[in-house]
């Protein structure tokens, strides 16, 4: 991984004004590295498809930095209803958007066009001379599979086969990001393990940075490295998928990565307990039952939700601590002395 390619600073992107102002980017600061697999997670209505058009420079912010590739884009505060672009032309903006593009959840082929024809088109627009176009076509329908159906049109297509000719029709620019905004949220699970492998296996070859814009956290950790959890038009976390998986510190990620949700909600109002997270040990650890054997400390599980992210152990539980504080603090005390385990303590309210 090296120099940042993407680089987002203080972006603010407001719509409307006055009462019925809507902040949907409110100060998001994001790196992503090159040749990095980054994703961007949130709820519905959470910002991703406005940072997405701020990040490749389609959508005004209302202030703020996007710095592609080296070249700095600044919008300062305005005067009306969009950020003013300062320092730099429409020609290098252009330029810039180029070094970026997109495949969508809709695929948006080119119906009365061959998939071959779909692939040679960014390539016409950009004056790639045809019997060149054509070539990097043909080469590009190879690396993803789809060789036999370069004569085919888009109709003739599976959902899988649509995204993959999408796909190298986005590389055939050579760009260096290639965004993938909800680009398996149509499609089942086998096709979407095969294009969320297919993008793994291009981001390896081609060196091309992936960014992977979801609402499904199961994409997230399938394929990326980094997240960024959106929550409400800001950046609630992020960090590395697994730190993120084994301990989500705000509410936002926990909603996202354990949806089962270990929540005290059910309990009395008032109930102690603790939040342990297994930080990627080999193997859970039998904590109830060494509880129990070295403290004589009895305690229940509430709830519980865990998997396992590269042959390692993530995820949380819920113990409810015993009444007596002292047992309580024991018990929290032991927990924590364990390795690849942290602990938090937990209450409810009401
Ligand atoms: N053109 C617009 N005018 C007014 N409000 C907008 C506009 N575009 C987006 N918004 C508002 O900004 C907020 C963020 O929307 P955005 O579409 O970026 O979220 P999202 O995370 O992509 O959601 P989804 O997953 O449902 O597409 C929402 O409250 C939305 O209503």
């Amino acid at each position: 991984m090296g120099e940042p390619i993407i680089q987002i600073q203080h972006l603010f992107k407001t719509f409307g004004s006055g009462d019925s102002a809507v902040h949907a980017l409110d100060d998001i600061n994001l790196d992503i590295q090159q040749g990095e697999i980054f994703g961007i997670i949130g709820l519905s209505g959470a910002g991703k498809s406005t940072l997405v058009r701020c990040m490749n420079l389609l959508e005004c912010p209302t202030s703020g930095t996007v710095i592609v590739d080296g070249q700095k884009f600044v919008w300062m505060e305005p005067d009306g209803a969009e950020g003013k672009l300062r320092c730099i032309s429409e020609r290098e903006l252009r330029l810039a958007r180029r070094k970026i593009t997109m495949i969508f959840q809709s695929f948006n082929l080119l119906m009365q066009r061959t998939c071959l024809k779909n692939i040679c088109f960014p390539m016409e627009i950009s004056g790639v001379p045809a019997a060149k176009a054509r070539q990097r076509a043909m080469e590009l329908l190879e690396l993803v599979g789809l060789l036999e159906k370069a004569n085919a049109y888009p109709a003739q297509l599976s959902g899988g086969q649509k995204q993959r000719i999408a796909i190298a029709r986005a590389l055939a620019t050579d760009p260096k990001v290639l965004l993938c905004d909800e680009a398996t949220s149509a499609l089942d699970p086998t096709t979407t393990a095969s294009i969320l492998d297919l993008l793994k296996d291009l981001n390896q070859k081609l060196g091309v940075t992936v960014v992977v814009i979801t609402h499904q956290m199961s994409v997230i950790e399938e394929i990326c490295s980094r997240v960024a959890i959106l929550d409400g038009g800001v950046v609630a976390e992020q960090g590395k998928v697994e730190d993120i998986f084994s301990n989500p510190h705000t509410d936002a990620a926990r909603r996202l990565v354990y949806p089962g949700g270990v929540s005290l909600e059910q309990y009395p109002t008032g109930t102690r307990a603790v939040r342990v997270a297994f930080n990627g040990g080999t193997a859970y650890q039998p904590l109830i039952a060494s509880l129990a054997i070295d403290c004589g400390i009895k305690v229940n599980i509430l709830g519980a939700d865990t998997r396992e992210i590269d042959g390692k152990a993530f995820g949380t539980m819920l113990l409810g601590l015993p009444d007596d504080p002292n047992d309580a603090a024991k018990a929290l005390s032991y927990i924590r002395s364990q390795p690849n385990v942290s602990a938090e303590e937990v209450e409810y309210h009401g």
